[in-house]
This record gives structure tokens, sequence and C-alpha cells, in this order.
């Protein structure tokens, strides 16, 4: 998806690398990439080319390219990754991967099906009044909002979060280079194994579940919480009892 119109010759790809990404199912992830992209857009987590989200279909790894409005992406604009061997089998021509690929690949070894990167503001807010709170490490927490049902408990664990438990989101610092966010993720993915997102210090969140459907639930209702987060925050309403 180059930002002029293409020449002729331009995002020529062989026909059979186009059948990974065509499709007349909107279920098919190359079709549901472009369609949730758009959301997400209007959402405001993917503004002015930064986000998206990646889905794995059995052994392939759909991806965006990188710095693309991504309201705009097209199946055919997407690259397809073997899981296995990390090779690309389709690379659109002109186009570079996501710089988020490595961490939707250390979600994918987590067992994800699906994960998602959004800039919202909501999500930035939360991570500057964390680091306020308690210095440069930390964790979002917060407790008694129904929205926290939204949440999946844990991997492995069957079900969702309670009104009555506590929702924990580990938060990590920000780095010049997407990619170079991955070590810190895998870390705060060990530390806290039963999370499905990590915060991103001044830069956004990485929500991810087992398959697309989940990751939008939780991606939707973590944001949700995140908004009402700052509001409380405003008002002087704490997030926790203790
Ligand atoms: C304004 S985007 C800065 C880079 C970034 O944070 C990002 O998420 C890039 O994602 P892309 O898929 O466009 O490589
Ligand atoms: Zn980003």
């Amino acid at each position: 998806m180059a930002s002029e119109p293409p020449k002729p010759a331009e995002n020529l790809i062989p026909s059979d690398s186009n059948a990974l990404v065509q499709s007349t199912n909107p279920l098919h992830p190359a079709n549901l990439i472009c369609e949730l992209c758009r959301g997400f857009y209007n959402l405001g987590w993917v503004t002015g080319t930064g986000g998206g989200t990646s889905i794995r279909h059995h052994e392939h790894i759909y991806l965006a390219p990188s710095g693309v409005q991504k309201e705009r992406l097209q199946p055919t604009d997407l690259f397809v990754m073997d899981y296995a061997t990390r090779s690309y089998i389709r690379t659109p021509t002109a186009l570079k991967p996501s710089q988020c690929t490595p961490l939707f690949l250390a979600a994918f070894d987590k067992g994800a099906g699906c994960c998602i990167h959004t800039h919202s503001q909501w999500a930035v807010l939360v991570t500057l009044l964390v680091e306020k709170a308690s210095g440069k490490e930390g964790c979002f927490e917060i407790e008694m909002l129904e929205q926290i049902k939204g949440i999946a408990r844990g991997r492995g664990k069957t079900g969702s979060l309670g009104y009555f438990d506590r929702l924990v989101v580990p938060v990590i610092e920000n780095t010049a280079h997407e990619e170079d966010l991955t070590e810190s993720l895998e870390a705060a993915m060990e530390k806290y194994p039963d999370t499905y997102a990590v915060l991103v210090r001044r830069h956004g969140v990485y929500v991810w579940g087992d398959n697309w459907h989940k990751a939008k639930t939780m991606c939707e209702s973590l944001d949700y919480i995140f908004q009402l987060a700052v509001e409380m925050h405003k008002l002087g309403l704490p997030w926790t009892a203790s």
C-alpha cells in the first residue's frame, strides 16, 4: 500500500502467493486484518500508521506492512510468514513487514491466535499515571469494575476474571525502536503468566488472545477500563481499595 499510485510493474506478486490472501470468506485472516484495522482506526487505536494486528492461522502468520495507513489495507498488502521457520512465504513488493512482528511472534509463542497493538491515548495516559504513582517499574492495577469480566483469567485457565478480581497489567519502558521492546515484553510475559496484555510507557499496549475474537474483546474491555481509570484519577477516585 504505497502512498502514491503504483506504477504498472509494482506490487506484482506470483498468483500462487496471492492465493494465500485472497478469499471470499470474510473470516479469512487476510480479510479480517483489513476489517479489524479499519475499525481500530476509527477508535483512534492505529492513528498515523502506528499500531496494528496480526493473526496466526494454523502454520501461517498474517502481518500488515510497516508505516502504511492501516485503515486502507488491502488483503494483497499483507505478508505471510511460515511460523515454524520464521521465513516469509509472501512478501509484497516495495513494502516492509510491521516493526511489531517480533512482538506479535512473542504472543504467538505463548499460544495466542491474534495479537493487537494500539496507540490508544487512554493506554498511554494510564502508563503516565502508573509512572507517577509507583516510580519507573510498575503495573496498572484496578478492581471492582464490571468490565473486568471481559478479560480472560489466564493461560491454561478457564473463564474470565470476576467482579471482585484485581486486573493487573504490567508496564514496560518504551525503546527507540519497536522491535527492541521484544525482550522486555517477553520478560513481562514470563513474570505475569496470566496476563493477556502489556502496556508500553508513553507508547500504547499489546493485547493478545487465543483467537481474534478474544483478542478484540479484551482489547476493547481494556481500553474502556483505561479510559475509566484516567477519568477516575481526575476525580480523585482510587483504582483499588488497598
Ligand atoms: C507512528 S508509528 C511509530 C512506530 C510504532 O510504534 C509502530 O507501532 C509501528 O507499527 P508498523 O506496523 O507500522 O511498523
Ligand atoms: Zn507502536
